[in-house]
């Protein structure tokens, strides 16, 4: 995953995207260039991993990574998963408990697991991550917060580094907080959550952020995938 060119992750929710819209989103993905599917959220209400996945690999060779907010949502019909400790919150679950009982599954399945320290960053509101992970975000203001928390994630190990503001944040994790947690990082840093508009997209590029994931704007409209694509230089 990832090496030193600006990537772009499509976040698919299973829950949210018809299997016309996954065509077109598939489709489109393929043609703009994009890195990644991620495939995810933190609750998921129908049944439809295994289908969605199918029809994202009809891409070709895009990788489809699993991103779990439970253990309900491992697939082996996926290239990986990222194996999300949320290192921005205190809740021993989140922490190990979750993987603890995730981890017999992944030995016996033929996912890549990539250790990825998950932090949520405050949004403007309360977002399903906050609630349904029972954590508190970092404040959106104290970069310093922020940068520790990425440190001592990459002094234990962990392989990636994820700062999410959340889906369908109102405010993206910020472009100063963005480049100050790169500048303390050797990992390559992801970030998501809130980021609507090529622009926006290619700020937080500029910033530091290695691989942007993208979730409701493309979602909603399938045709500003290869804006995004083309707005980070791919
Ligand atoms: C160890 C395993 C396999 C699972 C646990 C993994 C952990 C600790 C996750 C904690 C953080 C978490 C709940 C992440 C989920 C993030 C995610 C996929 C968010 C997507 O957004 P949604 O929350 O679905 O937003 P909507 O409410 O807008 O659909
Ligand atoms: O849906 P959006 O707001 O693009 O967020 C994507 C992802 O970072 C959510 O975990
Ligand atoms: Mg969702």
């Amino acid at each position: 995953m990832l090496q030193g060119k600006k990537q772009l992750a499509v976040l698919i929710d299973p829950d949210k995207s018809d299997n016309k819209t996954l065509e077109e989103i598939t489709a489109r993905s393929a043609e703009g260039g994009v890195d990644y599917f991620f495939v995810g959220g933190s609750l998921l209400i129908s049944n439809r991993m295994d289908e969605c996945i199918k029809i994202l690999k009809q891409a070709g060779n895009i990788p489809v990574v699993l991103f779990p907010g439970n253990t309900l949502q491992m697939s082996n019909k996926a290239d990986a998963i990222l194996f999300l400790s949320l290192i921005s919150g205190r809740n021993a679950e989140m922490l190990i408990g979750r993987h603890v009982i995730a981890a017999p599954y992944l030995k016996l399945s033929n996912l890549e697991v990539i250790p990825t320290g998950y932090m949520l960053i405050e949004s403007g509101r309360p977002t399903a991550v906050s609630y349904m992970s029972n954590s508190d975000p970092i404040p959106a203001d104290k970069n310093d917060i922020a940068i520790c928390t990425a440190m001592a994630g990459e002094m234990l190990g962990l392989k990636l580094i994820f700062m999410d503001a959340g889906s369908g944040a109102l405010n993206a994790v910020s472009e100063s907080m963005i480049s100050q947690v790169k500048q303390s990082l050797s990992i390559p840093l992801l970030v998501g959550g809130g980021i609507r508009t090529p622009e926006k997209a290619a700020a937080s590029a500029d910033a530091g952020a290695d691989l942007l994931i993208i979730g409701n704007a493309t979602e909603h409209n399938p045709s500003l995938i290869a804006e995004m694509c083309s707005a980070i230089g791919k």
